[in-house]
């Protein structure tokens, strides 16, 4: 088998919310639970005093649970089919981790997913293409920013759990998708499987996310997203928010009816053969992309630029006093991200312009840039949000700001 998935959600990494009381959907199996005595249940009993209503649990299927002698570990299967508006979600994931997803807002606050997993007039249709089976075509024009997709996942696995449950021909795995409702599984049965096996187990292979969750490396399974194909200089970007579990994606530039819609299942600002390795020991496949399958020069042309790319925002980062970052590099970074058509990156390299001009005294340039970024939205990260504050409050007052002649001019 391969190694499936890759996907950087190292920056999301959540923080739990303070336990919040549950009012969720209705449930099934609060009773069952609780006739297992202490022993069993996976609730802290709270003190009379302590909680004046405990949390129920959000799950409508009995836990089930599967231990890895070998590493003293146990995963267990949870799974409540009432999740957003009835989608369904399913973990397979360790007794802590799924306590920690109880807590948060995504089983606790209503109305969260009046507007995610909307299929019924989108911006795009499913189409097959020779040699790559389906993919996302646009039917609209779509402009940067404009959503593609918003969608929960249907199934959350712990890496280790997956890795465990081969060994028993994947029998929890089949537990997730068994306790979904019909709509959810004949969705999931719709996304590609690339390998002959079990047919839960392929589909996550072929289609799953690997990333940080709450601290540990799992899979997310989100099967319309799925649907989108990988290119390296993708016209959409992609996020995901770890409280609400929502994973949304954008477009990151002009997209006309009829182009292939695609996001990158890797970090684009590597070299081809990077690339390509990456690609085949996370995904399993041969990326067959527009710029991988070009020609060698223009690919070397690629590479270099790239190169320069990320030196570039290494000396710009960095606030030293040797850096070397200067507003003419800043404004180099600019016209490479356009070169190379990495336009997810735009609100970034906006950023480190303003930053860099702050640093000498600029404030004319900084603030213009700074505006810049906020408009193209900074990073498609958790650190979004502190980036886009910093640089509002870059904007509102630049001299006040801590990169205001941070660096000595150097031009
Ligand atoms: C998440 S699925 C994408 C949708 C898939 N094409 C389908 O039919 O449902 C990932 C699979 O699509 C194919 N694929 C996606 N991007 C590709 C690319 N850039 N080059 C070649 N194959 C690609 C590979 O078979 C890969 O394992």
């Amino acid at each position: 088998g391969q190694h499936p998935l890759y996907f950087n959600f190292e920056e999301n990494v959540c923080s739990i919310a303070e336990q919040s009381l549950f009012s969720g959907p209705s449930v099934q199996n609060i009773e069952e639970e609780h006739h297992h005595g202490s022993g069993s249940c996976s609730h802290h009993e709270p003190q009379q005093s302590e909680v004046p209503v405990s949390r129920p649990s959000p799950w409508t299927h009995k836990k089930q649970c599967l231990e890895d002698e070998e590493n003293y570990q146990e995963y267990c299967v949870y799974t409540n089919a009432k999740f957003a508006n009835e989608r369904g979600i399913s973990f397979f994931t360790t007794r802590s981790i799924a306590k920690q997803v109880e807590s948060l807002p995504a089983f606790s606050e209503r109305g969260l997913y009046d507007n995610v997993n909307k299929f019924d007039n989108p911006p795009w249709e499913v189409r097959r293409i020779p040699g790559r089976g389906n993919g996302l075509f646009a039917t609209r024009k779509l402009n940067r920013g404009d959503e593609i997709i918003a969608a929960t996942p249907v199934g959350v696995y712990h890496r280790d759990a997956f890795i465990a449950d081969k060994l028993i021909d994947y029998q929890y795995l089949r537990k997730t998708f068994d306790q979904m409702p019909n709509a959810t599984r004949e969705i999931i049965l719709r996304t590609a499987a690339n390998n002959p096996g079990d047919p839960i187990m392929e589909r996550i292979n072929t289609n799953a996310f690997l990333g940080e969750f709450e601290d540990a490396p799992h899979f997310l399974f989100y099967p319309e997203t799925a649907l989108m194909n990988h290119d390296c200089r993708p016209n959409s970007m992609h996020y995901h928010d770890p409280s609400t579990l929502i994973h949304a994606t954008y477009a990151s530039r002009t997209i006309l009816p009829g182009e292939e819609i695609t996001i990158t299942y890797i970090n684009i600002l590597q070299t081809f053969m990077e690339r390509q390795t990456h690609l085949w020991h996370a995904w399993g496949f041969q990326c067959t992309c527009a710029l991988c399958s070009s020609n060698p020069g223009d690919i070397s042309t690629s590479d270099s630029r790239t190169r320069e790319i990320l030196a570039m925002q290494t000396y710009l980062a960095d606030w030293t006093p040797n850096s070397q970052g200067t507003p003419k590099m800043a404004r180099q970074l600019l016209s490479l991200y356009e070169a190379e058509e990495v336009h997810a990156a735009m609100g970034k390299g906006h950023m480190l312009a303003a930053l860099a001009y702050n640093a000498v005294g600029d404030t004319y340039q900084a603030k213009k840039h700074a505006n810049l970024a906020i408009k193209a939205g900074i990073v498609s990260s958790g650190e979004e949000e502190a980036d886009t504050k910093d640089m509002a409050a870059l904007n509102e007052n630049p001299e006040g700001h801590w990169s205001f002649k941070a660096r000595t001019p150097k031009q």
